[in-house]
């Protein structure tokens, strides 16, 4: 449904290049629910916009259900909904009011402009809010709404830039119901970014994880985390030395990719942990050593950026919580919308 390839883009700023997409090319299925991770200044919001034929590309294709994002930018609008970092509804119209005008704008009839409004109220689960001003509501009600503006064109797919910041947890998960909803009665397919790792772990069957412009890895959460940063079990030993003489135990055992000592504790990364960690205190026993504490670790999504990049995704993340909540950006209107 979606194939970006060699995509680029560059800003000047100053005498200063910004490469701020490098090179991106990876697909996304009919139906599928695609998260775009990465942090900070990753290029991720550049990425949307060039997919949602908000910016040019440098260099490189979009294609949208076939049609190519330069060639027929129309076409694509038609069938993409895209819903901006910042609140797109105005501040003090009702909001079925403005679901209405929307929909007017996209060529439909008064009547069948009200009939869609209702509808998209009603899959957002946000109809008893028809007659309130965006002034009044929650984020979380907001971002709803925000969403709705998106879908009054019926689109195919949506893309959605950040879509819970700032929300607080159960907000979050109301969101993600009804994302959820859509895409099962609906069958839309939605593309969206987050800095959440435990969003994408969660609601994501696919994650593309972005660093400094370009793709670093593409697959599912649980790919992802078996491919590129593996179980971990750990042991606590009664002394230092024990510990260096268990870890040398570990390092000769099957489907190790690395040992740490610190202090008392070993570190063993590890295919298959839960099956290991029973081996290995056997051949800690064996070897007279006494063990007094003993755990396994799935790995997360963080870890997989570590492995990838060195450096905590997690960390940035959170700067990035604020920032995007206090930065207003220029291109925050669902498609269609009269000034997008
Ligand atoms: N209009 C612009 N002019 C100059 N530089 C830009 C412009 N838009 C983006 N950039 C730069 O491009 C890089 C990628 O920005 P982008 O907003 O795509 O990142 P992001 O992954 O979405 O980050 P964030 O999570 O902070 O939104 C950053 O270094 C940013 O400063």
């Amino acid at each position: 449904m979606i194939r970006a390839e060699g995509l680029r883009r560059t800003f000047k700023a100053g005498k200063e290049t910004i490469e701020a997409v490098r090179d991106v090319t990876f697909g996304v299925a009919t139906g599928e629910l695609l998260a775009l991770l990465g942090p900070n200044g990753a290029g991720k919001s550049t990425t949307l916009r060039m997919l949602t034929t908000l910016l040019p590309a440098t260099a490189g294709s979009v294609r949208i259900a076939g049609f190519d994002a330069a060639r027929e930018p129309g076409r694509v609008r038609e069938l993409i909904g895209y819903v901006g970092q910042k609140n797109a509804s105005g501040e003090n119209h009702r909001i079925r009011d403005e679901l209405v005008t929307q929909g007017r704008c996209h060529g439909l009839s008064n009547g069948k402009a009200r009939r869609r409004a209702d509808e998209v109220l009603e899959i957002l689960g946000i109809g008893d809010l028809a007659a309130r001003t965006p002034s009044t509501l929650s984020g979380g009600q907001r971002r709803r709404v925000d969403i709705a503006l998106g879908l009054v064109h019926n689109p195919r797919v949506l893309f959605l830039d950040e879509p819970t910041t700032g929300l607080d947890p159960h907000s979050r998960a109301a969101l993600w119901d009804r994302i959820q909803l859509l895409r099962r009665d609906h069958g839309i397919t939605v593309l969206m970014t987050t800095h959440y790792l435990d969003e994408a772990d969660l609601v994501a069957e696919r994650i593309v994880i972005v660093d400094r412009g370009r793709v670093i890895a593409d697959g599912t959460a649980d790919a992802l985390k078996a491919e590129l940063a593996g179980d971990r079990m750990h042991i606590t030993a009664s002394d230092t030395g024990a510990a260096r003489t268990a870890a040398g135990l570990a390092d000769r055992m099957p489907g190790v990719s690395e040992v740490t000592a610190e202090g008392r504790t070993v570190h063993v990364r590890i295919a298959d942990a839960d099956a290991a960690l029973p081996a290995y205190l056997r051949l800690l026993d064996r070897a007279a050593l006494t063990v007094t504490r003993a755990g396994v670790r799935r790995p997360s999504l963080d870890d997989v950026f570590i492995n990838l990049t060195g450096r905590r995704l997690e960390e940035s993340g959170d700067a990035y919580a604020t920032a995007t909540m206090t930065t207003a950006t220029t291109t925050d209107e669902p498609i269609g919308a009269p000034h997008a």
